[in-house]
Formats: C-alpha cells, sequence, structure tokens
C-alpha cells in the first residue's frame, strides 16, 4: 500500500463537494491503491453541515480513506496539500454569465492561494472548478508566487465531456470510440470546441458530421450547456461537474495513456499564440505527474478566429482582477 496524500476540498458542503468527496475517497481520483487524508475547507456558517458531510463519509468506512479533517481554516486546509480541488465558490443563476460571478468570487482565490504558497507541498497539483475557473486560478497562482505556475489548472473537462457526449450522440459511436476533441480558452459561452482534430472510430469527426451542423448546432450547445442545466435543474451541475474534476485530476496525476489528449487550461505559454498572463483551455497530454500542451495542431481560419475571441473575453477578465493578482 502506498503512503497517503493530503486531498483539500474547498466548499466541501456544497452541492459539488457532495458528489465529489465519495468518488475520492472511494479511490475513483487516484487509484484504488492510493490511501488518501481530506482536509475539507468550509465558511464557518456551513460548518455545520460540513460536519454532516463528515459523518456520512465516516459512515462509509471506506479503506483508502486514512484522515478527515473538516475545517473554516484555509492554512489547517491546505497544510501539506498534495492535491488541491478549489470547488468553494457561488454559483450563478439563471440569466448570469460566469464572469458576473468575478466580483463574488474573486476575493476568495487570494487568500487560498496565499494559503497554499505557505503549506502545501512544493509539486501540489491544484484544480480550480469555481467559477470563472480560469480567471480565479490565475488570481489562486499570482498569490502563490513559491509555487511553480504549472501547480495551478482551471476545469475545462465537463466541456470536454459534454463535447463527446454530443458527438457520440450525434453519430451513433460509443464515447470510447472518439478522440481528438479539444476545448480552447475559457470555460465560458467563448470557449472553442475544437472537432477539427477529432475522430470517430478513427475516422475523421467532419466526415461523419455535416460542417453546418457542427458550426450552428454543436458549437452552441457545448458552449451554452451550463446555463441549459440551470435551466433545466433549477441549480448548476454538481455531479457530472464532480465526474469532470475526477477526471482531470486522475490524467494529471496518473497519466493520458489511452486516449489522445484531455482539455486542461494551464498557464498559457506562448503555444498556439497566446502569451502568457491568462489561464487558456489547451489540447493536453499527462505522463509521470505533468502535463504537456500538444503541439503542431493546424488551426484554420474559422479556429483561429475563434481563439482570439476566447483569448480576448480571458484578457478582459484578466484585467478586472488586476488588484488581486498581488
Ligand atoms: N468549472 C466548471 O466546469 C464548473 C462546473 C459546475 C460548477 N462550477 C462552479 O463551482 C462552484 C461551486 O458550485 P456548487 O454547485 O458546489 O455551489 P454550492 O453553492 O452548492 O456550494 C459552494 C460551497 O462553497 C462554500 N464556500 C463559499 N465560499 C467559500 C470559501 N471562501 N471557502 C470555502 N468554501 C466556500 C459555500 O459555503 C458552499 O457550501 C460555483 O462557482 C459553480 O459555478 C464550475
Ligand atoms: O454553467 C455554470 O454556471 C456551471 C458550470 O460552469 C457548468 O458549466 O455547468
Amino acid at each position: 500500500m502506498k503512503s497517503p496524500v493530503t486531498v483539500t476540498v474547498t466548499g466541501a458542503a456544497g452541492q459539488i463537494g457532495y458528489a465529489l468527496l465519495f468518488r475520492i475517497a472511494s479511490g475513483d481520483m487516484l487509484g484504488k491503491d492510493q490511501p488518501v487524508i481530506l482536509n475539507l475547507l468550509e465558511i464557518t456558517p456551513a460548518m455545520g453541515a460540513l460536519e454532516g458531510v463528515a459523518m456520512e463519509l465516516n459512515d462509509c468506512a471506506f479503506p483508502l480513506l486514512q484522515g478527515l479533517n473538516p475545517t473554516d481554516d484555509a492554512e489547517r486546509a491546505f497544510d501539506k496539500c498534495d492535491y488541491g480541488l478549489l470547488v468553494g465558490a457561488m454559483p450563478r443563476k439563471q440569466g448570469m454569465e460566469r464572469k458576473d460571478l468575478l466580483s463574488a468570487n474573486g476575493g476568495i482565490f487570494g487568500p487560498q492561494g496565499k494559503a497554499l504558497n505557505k503549506g502545501a507541498s512544493r509539486d501540489v497539483k491544484v484544480l480550480v472548478v469555481g467559477n470563472p475557473a480560469n480567471t480565479n486560478a490565475l488570481i489562486a497562482s499570482a498569490n502563490a508566487p513559491d509555487l511553480d505556475p504549472s501547480c495551478f489548472n482551471a476545469m475545462m473537462r465537463l466541456d470536454h465531456n459534454r463535447a463527446i457526449s454530443q458527438l457520440a450522440e450525434k453519430t451513433g459511436a460509443a464515447t470510447t470510440d472518439i478522440s481528438g476533441v479539444t476545448i480552447w480558452g475559457n470555460h465560458s459561452s467563448t470557449q472553442f470546441p475544437d472537432l477539427y482534430h477529432a475522430k470517430v472510430g478513427g475516422a475523421e469527426a467532419l466526415s461523419k458530421i455535416d460542417e453546418e451542423w457542427y458550426k450552428d448546432d454543436f458549437i452552441p450547445t457545448v458552449q451554452q450547456r451550463g446555463a441549459a442545466i440551470i435551466k433545466a435543474r433549477g441549480a448548476s451541475s454538481a455531479a457530472s461537474a464532480a465526474s469532470a474534476a475526477i477526471d482531470h485530476m486522475r490524467n494529471w496525476a496518473l497519466g493520458t495513456e489511452g486516449s489522445e489528449w484531455v482539455s486542461m487550461a494551464v498557464p498559457a505559454d506562448g503555444s498556439y499564440g497566446i502569451e502568457p498572463g491568462i489561464m487558456f483551455g489547451y489540447p493536453c497530454t499527462c505522463a509521470n505527474g505533468k502535463y504537456e500542451i500538444v503541439q503542431g495542431l493546424d488551426l484554420n481560419d474559422f479556429a483561429k478566429e475563434k481563439i482570439a475571441a476566447t483569448e480576448a473575453e480571458l484578457r478582459e477578465e484578466r484585467a478586472a482582477v488586476e488588484h488581486l493578482l498581488s
């Protein structure tokens, strides 16, 4: 048996937290041979509800769960953290864009970045889920100057999984037959779901669907799926978001072998002309606990235009939180 690792989940009494914690504790995220210590962070008024979640976690008698620490103290929560899932933030309501949450949520991520900087493992993997995820991840990273920026990712995986599911449904394929999907840019309605390199059962995806469906139906459906779920459920996605977070962390920790690539928002490094300073959704592979941006994909004029639009939105979001970046 491996020695335990510390996983910190913020917003642990929220709806994503409730769908996430039991899967982490059962080994879905880091493997059935990896014991975990769960540090659960909440705001003080939610500590009662968090206590209830902790009771239920204990009642599962998970063999891999070797410690459980509910707290409202960020420094305690991130002490010796190996994996951080930053979920705790307000969700949007119907009619809002995710960036409308910046003023409410941006302030959460500076102090959490500082707490990570102080106490987390130096090769911690931090996945920001709370919206607007890309810019919140940027805030957390900027407040953790002693941690490499590559320790911080934001979640594009829900969009990636949504795109796979839509394409599978349209073509009658299994989700496992689909590869090479990328969600570029922001986890927002400007994201670019790219099928130009996607394959269905080894054949070009664009040979199986017509371009009109791709541009007029598929792209807006994936871009607006979060809003459609809020309209239908009266609450934002939770179980699918938790599942995507599990997928993202599992691939980052254990590798993407077997799949062509996955979509992850990582610090822009000039790849595909996106200069540093924002967290950008890219096609990535992972091995040995590190991610790499897939290089050398051809981008046509349509793709370049869409990628420029989502980059522009991320630069605007960055400008709006410049005061939180130091
Ligand atoms: N990136 C994605 O793909 C994606 C998908 C779904 C939801 N989200 C976002 O995830 C966030 C959480 O969604 P939810 O449905 O779980 O919301 P929720 O309201 O059910 O839960 C959020 C929890 O966070 C807690 N919280 C608030 N501030 C905190 C802080 N400073 N420290 C610790 N905890 C804090 C709240 O008390 C609450 O329990 C939202 O911002 C939502 O928009 C992102
Ligand atoms: O859409 C939202 O606000 C929640 C989440 O980001 C989602 O994509 O479902």
